[in-house]
């Protein structure tokens, strides 16, 4: 009989968790003084309530956030929280650029990373929870999403062109969560045409043939992308104080 060990398996399964957040947009569509993640929310900036739910999830093990090389509104020094100025033209170019810092920190390739937008400042322990344990176990990762609500409309030149079936048609939501070294892969192949088409880590994992998981999620994790929607983030938060 020999003593030889197994082979050892290349990509050992990991359970460890990181979170990633790009928060290096300008908030063009809000419309706010400062870029939207620093506007202040129920008494402080937006991106700290985010962090703050985030600061609630004990299995995170790591929590970077990915600042626009220029950012003059990050406070410096957030308990538990690293940052790094390294936001890119686009999200995507942001949250490649925040995986490679991870991996330079060295975050191994099986560990799962759960990126969430900094916009997203409704996000609750609970629900980043509920996504990792839905995850945890699966081969490819997933996403929090919402089903449609609402019946779906085909547009063109402002009026009707269509009733859309919406069985089976969700609102892709964040965290996503994937292994490192797949989203990092993901994300390299689609980086010559400038990330095109990827608007989220799932839209990257879905060209490479895999069906990233959906987890459901509520509808009161919205990103604040829109004016109005200050108020209704604002609310909420007064809501649950
Ligand atoms: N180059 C970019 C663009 C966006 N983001 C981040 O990605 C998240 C979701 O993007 P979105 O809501 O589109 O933010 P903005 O790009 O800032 O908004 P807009 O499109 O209205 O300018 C936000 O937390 C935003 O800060 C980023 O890190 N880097
Ligand atoms: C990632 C995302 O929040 C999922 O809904 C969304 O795609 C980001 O879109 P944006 O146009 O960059 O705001």
């Amino acid at each position: 009989m020999s003593n030889a060990l197994p082979p050892s398996d290349p990509t050992p399964v990991s359970s460890r968790c990181h979170a990633l957040l790009p928060c290096a947009g300008t908030g063009s569509r809000a419309g706010t003084p400062l870029p939207k993640q620093y506007q202040p929310l129920a008494g402080r900036p937006l991106v700290h309530h985010t962090l703050a739910a985030l600061r609630g999830v004990a299995r995170l093990d790591r929590i970077l956030v990915v600042l626009a090389p220029e950012d003059a509104h990050w406070p410096g020094d957030v308990d538990g929280v690293e940052a790094v100025r390294q936001g890119g033209a686009t999200r995507a170019e942001s949250v490649f650029n925040g995986l490679l810092a991870l991996r330079e920190r060295g975050v191994p390739d099986s560990d799962w990373v759960l990126v969430h937008d900094a916009a997203r400042c409704l996000v609750t322990p609970e629900e980043v929870s509920a996504l990792i344990d839905a995850c945890a176990g699966d081969p490819v990762g997933g996403l929090l999403a919402l089903p449609l609500p609402d019946t779906l409309k085909d547009e063109a030149g402002g009026r009707v062109a269509g009733t859309i079936e919406r069985r089976h048609k969700w609102l892709a939501q964040t965290p996503q969560m994937f292994r490192l070294g797949e989203l990092l892969g993901a994300l390299q192949a689609t980086r010559a045409t400038g990330f095109e088409g990827i608007t989220d880590e799932a839209s990257a994992i879905e060209r490479t043939g895999q069906r990233p998981r959906l987890v459901e999620g509520r509808a009161s994790n919205i990103k604040v992308t829109y004016p109005h929607d200050f108020a209704l983030a604002e609310a909420i938060l007064r809501s649950r104080a």
